[in-house]
């Protein structure tokens, strides 16, 4: 893969970003945008917080694309935007890979992971292994072991989405499922890319604050920009601001394809394309069913009975989202049982039964929206005994997750124990004590125990035989940030299987 220099001008220019560019003929064997990782005969993007002294000592670099002039003895393309640039000179770089996918994307504050899975399972099932994903949890570009790796962004750079999407069409993938964040497009890590379906699950506030969105218009309005780069929409039509995200899509597409729960107040007085039932839900799975309400020809394989092997009724609206992404991009009705019967996501709604203790569940649920919804299940689920919450809020970021905690905890919870959740250079007494004093019920029991591990313990011991465990907040992190470090953690999942077992040996004590 080679840039020459007249390429890189026609690019630059043809996006309208180019200011000034160099006259000589060159030829670039290796694009980036890290000093850390330069080669010879790279064209270097200085892009975000870039700063001239990361170059300094720096050898290989033959030409650089920037905003501003770093006076570098360089050959200069002077731009108006260099995330854009990056974008565009990357997936020239790659040869185009998107172009050579089936791409189908998921945005919403809540389910990007779990839908995307969802979607995933059930592709990878239709295309027989063909089938790549980029989550937050894992990037996943071919069928074996080592096409595996941790994600650290939920979407990836510009450069390192090509990049990874060139992989996946080199081991043979001919389809692919992302989860596409609000940032992608405030940071222009998706600038030119296009999906064949793109669906919108959820909004509500998150992510407002330095580095991220000044508002919630502005948080709302970068989820939107999916709507407009995608060939085909589906939308949740039970979400809140449903009129605006409908009229948004409306504008750029002539059908719009909507979901709602069975009997769900129909926004704007309509019919969704398909609802979705359930039919019962379990401690540890869900059958729930769908009709294609508009009977269209492209998603006949829809109509049908389904088993979830999660629980949780939100993630039967996942469901709902993932199958009409599958049906669209031709899946068979067999792909779609198979896919769902059969998924699992690291993290997110992992349960076990606790001999005599009850059921625990281990889950990401990290905000408002997402600590309600799980608690609201709990405690649907528990009738007869409590939920006992683990959980605490993460240090030196989202400090309004900590009132939006005890808001839930006090609604729905009937003992908490407040334990460390990421608190970086806070200490996790005084994160808890937050929470605690603005926790409004007094029925609630507030326990306190910062050793997170013991904390679990605690609740699993405490639980009888018909109450609900809930481990909230870090899934199956591995990882506990403790001041600047990222601390090894065996994770919630495992502290919640080693009491199992424990329990099953007869040799739990607490
Ligand atoms: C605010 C934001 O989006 N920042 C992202 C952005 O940072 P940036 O461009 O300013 O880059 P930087 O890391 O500060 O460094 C500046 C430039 O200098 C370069 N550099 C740096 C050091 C060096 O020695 N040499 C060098 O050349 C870097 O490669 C970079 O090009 O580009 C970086 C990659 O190029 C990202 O890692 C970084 O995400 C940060 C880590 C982040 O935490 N982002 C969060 C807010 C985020 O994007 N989250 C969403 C999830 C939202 C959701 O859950 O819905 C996501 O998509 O993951
Ligand atoms: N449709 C939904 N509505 C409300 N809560 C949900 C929904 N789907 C999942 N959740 C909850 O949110 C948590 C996070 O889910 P998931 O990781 O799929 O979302 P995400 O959009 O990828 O989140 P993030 O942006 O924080 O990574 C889950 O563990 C679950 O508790």
């Amino acid at each position: 893969m080679k840039l020459s220099s007249k390429q890189v001008t026609a690019l630059l220019e043809d996006h309208n970003l180019l200011i000034q560019g160099p006259e000589a003929a060159l030829e670039f064997d290796f694009l980036h945008y890290d000093s850390r990782q330069v080669q010879e005969g790279t064209l270097f993007v200085a892009k975000g917080a870039f700063k001239k002294a990361y170059l300094d000592g720096v050898t290989g670099v033959s030409g650089i694309v920037a905003d501003q002039d770093y006076d570098l003895d360089l050959p200069l393309w002077l731009v108006t935007d260099t995330q854009k640039a990056l974008a565009v000179l990357s997936a020239a770089y790659f040869d185009y890979p998107a172009d050579k996918l089936w791409i189908g994307a998921f945005t919403g504050t809540k389910g990007k992971t779990t839908a995307a899975y969802f979607a995933y399972n059930i592709l990878k099932e239709a295309t027989k292994g063909k089938t790549a994903l980029f989550s937050t949890v894992d990037r996943i570009v071919g069928p074996n072991p080592e096409d595996k790796k941790k994600s650290d962004l939920t979407t990836p750079e510009s450069y390192e989405l090509y990049k990874d999407m060139a992989r996946a069409v080199e081991k043979g993938m001919t389809h692919l499922v992302m989860e596409v964040s609000s940032q992608a497009y405030l940071k222009n890590r998706v600038y030119g890319l296009r999906y064949n379906v793109g669906a919108f699950l959820n909004i509500s506030p998150d992510h407002i604050g330095p580095n991220e969105h000044p508002t919630f218009a502005d948080y709302l309005a970068h989820k939107e920009m999916l709507l407009d780069h995608s060939d085909q929409v589906i939308l949740n039509a039970g979400m809140d601001h449903y009129g605006e995200i409908f009229e948004r899509a409306k504008a750029k597409h002539d059908l719009v394809l909507t979901f709602n729960r069975e009997g769900a107040d129909s926004q704007l007085n309509a019919k969704p394309t398909v609802s979705f039932r359930s039919d019962k839900a379990e401690l540890h799975d869900s059958y729930f069913s769908v009709e294609d309400l508009a009977k269209l020809p492209e998603l006949t394989e829809l109509t049908g009975s389904y088993r979830l092997n999660l629980p949780g009724d939100f993630n039967e609206e996942n469901a709902t989202a993932a199958l009409m992404m599958a049906a669209l991009a031709g899946a068979k009705q067999r792909a779609m049982k198979k896919g769902l019967d059969e998924v699992t996501i690291p993290g997110r709604m992992l349960s076990l039964s606790l001999p005599g203790h009850g059921v625990a569940f281990v889950d990401y649920a990290h905000n408002y929206a997402s600590l309600n919804a799980l608690l609201a299940f709990a405690k649907k689920q528990s009738p007869e005994g409590q939920v006992i919450v683990v959980l605490g809020a993460p240090g030196n970021k989202g400090v309004s997750r900590r009132l939006d905690f005890a808001k839930v905890l006090s609604k729905q919870a009937d003992q908490v124990i407040l334990t460390a959740d990421d608190p970086a250079f806070e200490k996790p007494e005084d994160i808890c004590q937050t929470i605690a004093e603005a926790i409004t019920n007094p029925d609630l029991t507030i326990h306190y125990q910062m050793d997170r591990i013991q904390a679990i313990h605690d609740a699993v011991f405490m639980a009888g035989p018909n109450d609900l465990v809930v481990v909230a907040g870090k899934g199956e992190d591995p990882y506990q940030k403790i001041g600047g470090v990222d601390t090894p953690y065996i994770g919630d999942f495992a502290v919640v299987k080693n009491c199992k077992e424990a329990l099953e040996e007869g040799n739990f004590h607490n």
